[in-house]
């Protein structure tokens, strides 16, 4: 049988293609965002999250990335304005990480990459369910934070990191109550914002991707703390979950804008 997808070398990315057409699409993500490329847009307003950190249900290892899960039934957690129109209902936020701190983030920077980067995403409830939504163009929308190892790591993390020693392996779920995610947010609201697809299979192309200008701080034992995360189930052998990132994808002509000058 096939081997699901992962991001192994018989499994990864450059094989996606072969069960899941999608992924070679021409509006694929993440990208590399040079800055010279980029077209300041004066006509994006700011956006604007309004979270009830009652929403927030359960936290899980997938075996690919460290979930957290909210209600969703109701318009109770919304991501508005910016590139959007309507408000988009908040789902999950999930990371992805390298195997040390020099790499992990899915998105680069002027040819920087992060040392993770954490995903809010959302979706377009005119689309009636999810699973509705990823098969429109404006059916999701997800807000990138990236993750940079610094000395004055940002203490919102802890919350999440503490529930690591929970979901060690693949399988494993936990109760993650009244959290409220804005908290991850860094000060500046500056952001980029481009047309593109799920970093994972299917790789459907319903993603209008916000992402944040100034990264978050993190400590260097805060992300061996995530990479102390397992892929492989309870009674299996130690499989560590790292680089779990999709490298980047051709830009096919697509516009970068930027709410900031
Ligand atoms: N890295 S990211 O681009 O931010 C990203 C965001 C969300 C997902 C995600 O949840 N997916 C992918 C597509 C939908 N599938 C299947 C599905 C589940 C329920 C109803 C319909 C389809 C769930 C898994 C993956 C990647
Ligand atoms: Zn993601």
């Amino acid at each position: 049988a096939q081997s699901v997808w992962g991001y192994d070398s018989d499994n990864g990315p450059e094989r996606w293609h072969e069960n899941y057409p999608l992924a070679k699409g021409d509006k694929q993500s993440p990208i590399e965002i040079n800055s010279k490329d980029v077209q300041h847009d004066s006509s994006l307003s700011s956006w604007h999250a309004s979270y009830d950190p009652g929403a927030a249900k359960t936290i899980l290892n997938n075996g690919r990335t460290c979930r957290v899960v909210f209600d969703d039934t109701f318009d109770r957690s919304v991501l508005r304005g910016g590139p959007l129109t309507g408000a988009y209902r908040l789902r999950q936020l999930h990371l992805h990480w390298g195997s040390s701190d020099d790499h992990g983030s899915e998105h680069i920077i002027d040819g920087v990459k992060y040392a993770a980067e954490l995903h809010m995403v959302h979706w377009n409830p005119k689309h009636g369910n999810f699973a509705g939504a990823l098969k429109q163009p404006d059916g999701v929308a997800v807000v990138g934070v990236f993750l940079k190892v610094g000395n004055t790591p940002k203490p919102e993390m802890k919350r999440i990191l503490e529930e690591i020693e929970n979901i060690k392996t693949k399988g494993k779920e936990a109760p993650f109550l009244h959290f409220d995610p804005s908290i991850l947010f860094p000060k500046s609201r500056d952001y980029w914002t481009y047309h593109g697809s799920f970093t994972t299979p299917p790789c459907e192309e319903c993603i209008t991707w916000i992402l944040l200008r100034e990264p978050i701080e993190v400590s260097s034992d805060q992300m061996a703390k995530l990479r102390s995360l397992s892929k492989n189930g309870e009674n299996e052998p130690v499989s560590p979950l790292v680089d779990n990132w999709r490298p980047p994808q051709p830009l096919k002509g697509r516009t970068v804008r930027a709410s900031f000058k």
